[in-house]
């Protein structure tokens, strides 16, 4: 037997020892526990009179459940490694010593008792860096104790399922291609996978980078950029448990379905309760009471599709733009003036002059934003108030006063103020209606929510410790800058900027660094891991995107048909779509327009049963055939791509193309209308 056969023997028999183990001593807090309840029913009327056996009882009690919540969560992880334990090995010799030693590697780490030296190194621990970042040969690793050098002897792959050893050998940088080739020629999935076992070079570097603020990496389409991301957060988790949980970390990415994609990775690698939304469901909640409703993204795409005049396209650039936030900065200077109307304030012996309050509100309170500067003002004088009283105030009379101080504000209402802002710069104003009926189209949407972040306090969110920005590409100046603001935090953004959802291609790199400063570390990733060969130099002539390298996985070539109807577009794609118990498990129907997904779902719905239909209100996506437009496809991919054109010029078409086609791992149809 090899070496790794005779580990998975060992260590099986150790996990389920463990297991046996640990379920007994599961049992006997259990035990504890019940005997605890029945104690305290038996004798809760006999204990002492100021509580404290009562209070002693209770703690011994908390105690042991969250041992036990802490027991079974162990539970679960070792029945999750009796699958696959271990996924590499590297045989290593310190400098100064005789002997080599083998370090295992799996998903978590694995020990007999705690505080043991682990049989498996879970493979965020420093010793596992030797697997991802060396051949055999000089080697070292940054351990807590300083850096360790010597030399790797051999170094091994291992795939391991149901218990079973798959496959083991000795891997150098070529097996690790041929590796990579067989994991990606796999059929894909609705949910993407992690890739522990095969985190490359460049990725790794990305994954356990902890020295740069803010690291914002361009990657091509397909080059594990969301992959990289997700377990760059489970490394930082694992590295910083005092000052980081799960609940510190925001994933801002681009819909739902992406996140239900993405959703089950970090839970596979140990870490639970990551939150994530998107920007714009965030602004949705952020402006409640503002506006009933706004506009997303995804309505703003289908308005640029359909085709801007000019000058609205104009307008939407600009309010999005530097020059908007230098014009908003303006006009927040003159806005001073004109928000408030300093009057005296009287209530019983309260009473103060409006030069009075004009003073504090300029001098000794300037540094709070405008929209709530009035409110420090005036507790400020009730607090003077209730020392010269000796008393305090009830809610009732500090209503009253609150009110006469708020009223000072010609309004608070930000769409109000936003109205002036445009009638000052010559732009067209938003209907006069009261909150309850006003809708916000997406050019006004963060324009609005840049004003309240900028005129009322409150906004940052400390309790975030780390943010990820998926599809940078997308997001505008204007909105980093909000993003700067509310989050000042460590960041991870990522993004391609062929993939940019507009008429030209954004890249944000050129201006982060002005809105973050020098924080910003920016990353290339050039290889591409999604498409086969075939379909990559495709896409790569689409886009005009050059010097980007790939894994030589070849499959077919790329199929173009041109078709005169849309019945005939179907037949096409049912003739050749490959979906089935021994075939691929996903394949999409990618349109323009919500329209045309729309019309393309219902004809073939009636032809398949496995026929899903993706739109922005959507969750999930399921195995089968799913139709939607390209860009609710983004981050996601599919075993088959059929890309159906629309009849007609449309300024995104180079986007749409490139977008769909990347999104395909082994079979591309490009279908025109002519
Ligand atoms: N090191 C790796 N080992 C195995 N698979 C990998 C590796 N890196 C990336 N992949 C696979 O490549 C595919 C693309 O990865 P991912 O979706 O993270 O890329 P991306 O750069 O975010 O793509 P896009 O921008 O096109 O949406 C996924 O199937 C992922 O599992």
């Amino acid at each position: 037997m090899s070496r790794g056969t005779d580990f998975l023997k060992y260590i099986t028999e150790q996990i389920q020892e463990g297991i046996q183990e640990l379920g007994a001593r599961i049992q006997e807090i259990q035990k504890d526990i019940a005997g605890m309840n029945d104690y305290y029913w038996e004798n809760y009327t006999e204990m002492d009179q100021y509580g404290y056996e009562n209070y002693d009882n209770q703690q011994a009690l908390l105690t042991q459940v969250s041992a036990n919540q802490e027991n079974q969560k162990r539970m679960s992880r070792m029945k999750k490694m009796l699958d696959s334990p271990f996924f590499g090995s590297v045989e290593f010799v310190y400098d100064g010593e005789e002997e080599a030693e083998v370090f295992y590697i799996g998903i978590g780490n694995f020990a007999r008792e705690r505080g043991q030296v682990p049989l498996i190194y879970d493979w965020r621990a420093p010793i596992s860096s030797l697997f991802y970042d060396y051949d055999k040969g000089r080697a070292a690793y940054e351990a807590p104790a300083g850096l360790l050098e010597g030399e790797i002897l051999s170094k091994w792959q291992y795939k391991i399922r149901g218990g079973k050893m798959v496959y083991e050998f000795e891997s150098d940088m070529k097996i690790d291609d041929d590796i990579l080739k067989q994991e990606l020629g796999a059929n894909s999935d609705t949910q993407l996978k992690n890739i522990v076992r095969t985190i490359q070079r460049e990725q790794n570097a990305i994954i356990r980078n902890t020295e740069d603020k803010i690291l914002a990496i361009q990657g091509a389409a397909g080059s594990g950029k969301t992959s990289v991301a997700l377990h760059r957060i489970a490394y930082l988790l694992y590295h910083d448990r005092k000052n980081l949980n799960s609940s510190n970390i925001l994933i801002l990415s681009p819909n739902s379905v992406f996140s239900d994609y993405i959703s089950h990775i970090l839970p596979e690698l140990g870490e639970e309760n990551i939150q994530e939304m998107s920007l714009d469901l965030f602004a949705y909640r952020e402006l409640e009471g503002i506006a009933a409703d706004c506009e997303d993204r995804y309505h703003q795409i289908e308005k640029q599709i359909a085709g801007m005049d000019a000058q609205s396209e104009k307008r939407f650039r600009w309010k999005q733009s530097e020059e908007f936030v230098r014009a908003v900065e303006g006009f927040l200077i003159e806005l001073e003036d004109r928000l408030v109307d300093f009057r005296d304030v009287r209530y019983k012996t309260l009473e103060k002059k409006a030069e009075e309050i004009l003073d504090f509100f300029y001098y000794k309170f300037a540094d709070i934003p405008l929209l709530s500067r009035m409110d420090a003002v005036r507790d400020y004088f009730i607090d003077e108030y209730e020392t010269l009283c000796k008393r305090e105030l009830c809610e009732e009379e500090a209503g009253v006063i609150k009110e006469k101080f708020r009223k000072m504000y010609v309004t608070t209402d930000l769409y109000e103020i936003y109205n002036w802002f445009l009638t000052e710069n010559g732009l067209p104003v938003l209907p006069d209606i009261p909150p309850e009926r006003r809708i916000l189209a997406y050019e006004d949407v963060f324009p609005i929510l840049y004003l309240k972040y900028r005129l009322c306090a409150g906004a940052v969110r400390r309790d975030i410790r780390h943010l990820v920005i998926d599809e940078m590409q997308d997001y505008s100046y204007l909105q980093y800058v909000i993003l700067e603001r509310l989050f000042p935090c460590s960041m991870t953004i990522l993004g391609d900027r062929a993939q940019t959802i507009d008429g030209k291609m954004q890249d944000v790199l050129a201006f982060l660094p002005k809105i973050f400063g020098r924080k910003v570390r920016r990353i290339e990733m050039n290889r591409s891991y999604r498409n086969t060969a075939e379909i990559a130099e495709y896409a790569g002539k689409i886009a005009g995107v050059e010097g980007i390298g790939y894994l030589q996985r070849h499959g077919k070539e790329v199929k173009k048909y041109f078709c005169r109807s849309q019945e005939e577009t179907v037949c096409r794609i049912l003739e050749n779509v490959r979906l089935g118990a021994e075939e691929y498990e996903t394949a999409a129907v990618l349109t323009m327009t919500e329209r045309e997904a729309g019309e393309l779902y219902l004809a073939l719905k009636e032809r398949r049963e496995d026929v899903f239909y993706i739109d922005r209100d959507s969750s999930a996506f399921r195995k089968g055939m799913t139709v939607t437009t390209f860009y609710m496809a983004k981050g996601l991919e599919f075993d088959q791509v059929f890309i159906a054109e629309g009849d007609g010029e449309n300024p995104l078409d180079r986007q749409f193309r490139y977008i769909c086609a990347t999104r395909a791992l082994h079979e591309l149809y490009e279908i025109g209308i002519i």
